[in-house]
């Protein structure tokens, strides 16, 4: 019988459960029971802290390093729960919003010397999840009790730790003809991976030559920028100015992958744009947030564009990691051609930012 979910199946539940502020199990060389900090209630905070044990709440060093929390294990900081701990208190550490506000927060008690593997697990099912990256994380000797009784799902580490930091296998799943303004001969093809995570799309533009290298685009979903013409980024001018091309050559396929916010999602972007408006760039409002400056994974567009027969592209990008994702993936880039389009007062300093902090040319 193959009824029962296989791992990465499990791993889905285990982010949709994190979503929902439901506890999750992890069991391995050490094991825990989890929660996101983010969606944590204060009735399930005071059931954790009923179990006794030494609850953590983990969170990365980049967070970090902006509340001072001394790093033992290289990514990973564990701030030892207080017995008083409130979701008030949970949330400031998680969530940068008040930090300058209430800029002392510590001196905070770390965890050092165990294994961190359970640790670093929940961090990445958080951030899959597209919730802040901090978990609280109770050690305890026996889970299956506690998850039989409470129906809680369990992630065996040893099968998730291949599985966590890779892909889901993308399949097509529908192509339908769709006239648009830039050109009527449009295609838009769906594309879903295996775990039932987010979709994404291929825009074909006329019918390209397979043997010849495809004008491409990576689009990364920017809600603001793409639907409401946000001026804080140049994405929406991006979008349009990639198709017009495309249209105009009479070929082109467009990739629109749904990694709104460079990965880490809208609320978070949210988060990161109210960080800026206190004045930090967008690298540092990541960072403050718990996350690295690009939280993308382009080897997915590689594995549409394959699917889709392309091995070669002349890549609409200013982004170098772009380039150098794709040709690591196996599709050749013949050609990078530069896409400069919808700079304004607004969005001049994000792309300086851009520029001087994550490679991009100008
Ligand atoms: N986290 C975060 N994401 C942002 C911010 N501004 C824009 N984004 C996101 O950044 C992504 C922009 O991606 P792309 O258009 O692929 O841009 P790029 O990596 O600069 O590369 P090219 O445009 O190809 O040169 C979108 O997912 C936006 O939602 C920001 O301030 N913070
Ligand atoms: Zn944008």
């Amino acid at each position: 019988m193959s009824f029962a979910p296989d791992i990465s199946e499990q791993l889905a539940r285990a982010r949709a459960d994190m979503r929902m502020g439901v506890p999750i199990m992890i069991t391995g060389e050490q094991s825990a029971l989890v929660m996101a900090a983010e969606t944590l209630t204060a009735e399930r905070l005071a059931d954790l802290l009923t179990l006794g044990g030494d609850p953590v709440l983990t969170i990365t060093a980049r967070r970090a390093e902006t509340l001072k929390a001394r790093v033992y294990d290289g990514d990973v900081a564990r701030i030892a729960l207080p017995q008083d701990a409130t979701p008030g208190w949970v949330q400031s550490i998680a969530n940068p919003a008040d930090d300058l506000r209430t800029p002392m927060k510590g001196p905070f008690s770390c965890a050092r010397g165990g294994p961190v593997d359970v640790h670093r697990a929940a961090l990445q099912l958080a951030k899959s999840a597209r919730l802040l990256p901090a978990v609280l994380v109770l050690g305890l000797p026996d889970t299956d009790t506690l998850a039989a009784r409470h129906h809680l799902t369990q992630i065996d580490l040893a099968k998730a730790a291949p599985v966590l930091g890779t892909r889901s296998p993308l399949h097509p799943v529908v192509h339908a003809r769709l006239p648009m303004e830039v050109s009527e001969a449009g295609r838009l093809h769906v594309f879903r991976p295996e775990d039932g995570g987010e979709e994404h799309y291929a825009i074909e533009i006329g019918n390209p030559d397979r043997a010849k290298p495809v004008l491409a685009r990576l689009h990364s979903a920017c809600f603001t920028g793409d639907l409401l013409g946000s001026l804080k980024c140049d994405c929406g001018p991006q979008l349009r100015a990639a198709l017009a091309q495309m249209g105009a050559e009479g070929q082109g396929v467009l990739l629109y992958l749904n990694q709104e916010g460079r990965g880490i999602g809208l609320a978070n972007k949210m988060r990161a744009y109210s960080l800026q408006d206190q004045g930090f760039d967008t690298v540092e409002a990541n960072h403050r947030l718990g996350f690295e400056d690009d939280e993308r994974d382009f080897r997915l567009g590689a594995d549409i564009l394959k699917s889709m027969g392309f091995t070669a592209v002349r890549l609409l990008t200013n982004n170098p990691r772009k380039v150098e994702m794709m040709k690591a993936s196996g599709i050749a880039v013949a050609e990078r051609v530069p896409l400069r389009v919808g700079e304004n007062r607004h969005n001049a300093d994000y792309l300086a930012t851009k520029a001087a902090k994550s490679g991009h040319l100008l």
